[in-house]
C-alpha cells in the first residue's frame, strides 16, 4: 500500500456546477431494491439505536440496522416492524445460538429484509459459514457481514454470499482496538476503504472514523455506498444513552459495544465509554446532513449522489483544519 491517508488528509477538488440550487440535489440512495434518503445509518451500537429510533428511521425514509444486544427481543422486534409495514434490519452474531435463531426466523416465515452479521473480525470462518447459514434458511434477506479491512476479505465475504460487506476495523471513536491488539484500520481508514472498495463487487458500507459531514462525501467518493456513523449520532435527545449534566452542560453516554459497559464483564476489552455533547434532536442532524450532501454533489458537478465518485481529490497531510478543532 503505497499511498495511505485519511479523511482529514483530503480534499475533494469541485467541478462545474450544474444546478441552480442545491435542492435540486439527490442524496438518495438504494441498497437492497430499497431506496433511502441518505447514504447514512446509524451504528447498530446500544447508545445509537433502539426500537423508537428504528421506527422513526424506517418511518421517514432513512436505512436502520438494529442491535443484537438485547437477542431475546428480536423476534417482537421484526413482528413489530412488519406489522406496521416497515422494512425489519437486524443484527446477529455468529454464536451457536444464532443458528437456532436464523432457523426459528424462516420456520415462523418472519424474513428480515436485512441482517447484518456483526462481529469485530469479520474475515473469519464463523461469518463465512454463518452468511451461509443465512442464505440456506433465508434466501431473500439482504446479508450485510463484516467488520473487515482488506480486499481478500471483502473477495471471500462475497464470495460466501453477503449482499454487501462492511468495512472498519479499529476507527471508530470508542474504539480501542488499534491500542489493545495493534491491528486495524484506524489512522488510514479512508485508504482502506478505496483498498476494500477495488476489490468489491457488491455494495461496501464503509463503518467507524466520521467525525466531519464532509467525510461522508469522502466515503462516497472513495467507493462507499453507505456509511455507518456512531459518534455523530450518540448526542441527540432520542439516542439511548444516558443523559447526564456536568458544570451546567448536558452530555450523553456513548460505549462501545466491546467495552466493559456493553459486555458486563472486563473480558476481551476492546471498547471504551465516552461523554459527547448533547446536540438537540436526531431529525435536525439528518436534515444538515442531507443538506451538507445536497452541496457536496453541487461541488461534484452532479445532481445526483454518483457525481461525488467522479471527482479528483488532493492529499493534504494533516492540514485541512489549520489548527481548528471541530472534534
Ligand atoms: N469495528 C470494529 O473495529 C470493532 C467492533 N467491535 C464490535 O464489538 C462487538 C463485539 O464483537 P465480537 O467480540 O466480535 O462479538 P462476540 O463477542 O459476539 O464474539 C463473536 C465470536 O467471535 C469470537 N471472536 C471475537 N473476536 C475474535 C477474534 N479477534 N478472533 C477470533 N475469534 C474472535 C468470539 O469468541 P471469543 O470472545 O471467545 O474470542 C465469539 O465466539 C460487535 O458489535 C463488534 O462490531 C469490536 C471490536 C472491533
Ligand atoms: N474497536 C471497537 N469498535 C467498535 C466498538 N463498538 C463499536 N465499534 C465500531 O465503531 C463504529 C462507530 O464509529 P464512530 O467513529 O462513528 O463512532 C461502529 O459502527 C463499530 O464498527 C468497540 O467496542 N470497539
Amino acid at each position: 500500500m503505497e499511498n495511505v491517508f485519511d479523511y482529514e488528509d483530503i480534499q475533494l477538488i469541485p467541478a462545474k456546477c450544474i444546478v441552480n440550487s442545491r435542492s435540486e440535489c439527490d442524496t438518495t440512495v438504494t441498497l437492497g431494491g430499497h431506496n433511502f434518503k441518505l447514504p447514512v445509518v446509524p451504528a447498530n451500537m446500544q447508545t445509537i439505536i433502539d426500537e423508537t429510533i428504528s421506527v422513526y428511521l424506517a418511518e421517514n425514509g432513512y436505512f436502520y440496522i438494529m442491535h443484537r444486544f438485547e437477542p431475546e427481543k428480536r423476534i417482537d422486534f421484526i413482528k413489530m416492524m412488519k406489522s406496521r409495514g416497515l422494512i425489519s434490519s437486524i443484527s446477529v452474531g455468529v454464536k451457536e445460538e444464532e443458528y437456532s435463531f436464523i432457523e426459528q426466523l424462516a420456520h415462523d416465515q418472519l424474513i428480515p429484509e436485512f441482517i447484518t452479521i456483526d462481529i469485530a473480525h469479520g474475515h473469519s470462518n464463523a461469518v463465512i459459514a454463518m452468511i451461509q447459514h443465512i442464505k440456506k434458511h433465508l434466501p431473500t434477506s439482504f446479508v450485510i457481514a463484516g467488520n473487515v479491512g482488506t480486499p481478500e476479505a471483502v473477495r471471500e465475504l462475497e464470495n460466501a454470499g453477503a449482499d454487501a460487506t462492511k468495512v472498519g476495523i479499529g476507527p471508530g471513536k470508542v474504539c480501542i482496538t488499534k491500542i489493545k491488539t495493534g491491528f486495524g484500520t484506524g489512522g488510514w481508514q479512508l485508504a482502506a476503504l478505496r483498498w476494500c472498495a477495488k476489490a468489491a463487487s457488491k455494495p461496501i458500507i464503509a463503518d467507524g472514523g466520521i467525525r466531519t459531514h464532509g467525510d461522508i462525501a469522502k466515503s462516497i467518493r472513495f467507493g462507499a455506498s453507505m456509511v455507518m456513523i456512531g459518534s455523530l449520532f450518540a448526542g441527540h435527545e432520542e439516542s439511548p444513552g444516558k443523559t447526564i449534566e456536568k458544570d451546567g452542560k448536558l452530555f450523553k453516554e456513548y460505549f462501545g459495544s466491546a467495552s466493559e459497559f456493553q459486555k458486563g464483564e472486563k473480558k476481551n476489552v476492546e471498547g471504551k465509554k465516552m461523554y459527547v455533547e448533547y446536540k438537540g434532536s436526531l431529525q435536525d442532524t439528518l436534515t444538515e446532513m442531507e443538506q451538507d450532501l445536497q452541496s457536496s454533489i453541487s461541488y461534484a458537478g452532479g445532481k445526483k449522489l454518483n457525481a461525488i465518485r467522479n471527482v479528483d481529490y488532493v492529499i493534504v497531510k494533516n492540514s485541512i483544519f489549520n489548527g481548528d478543532k471541530i472534534y
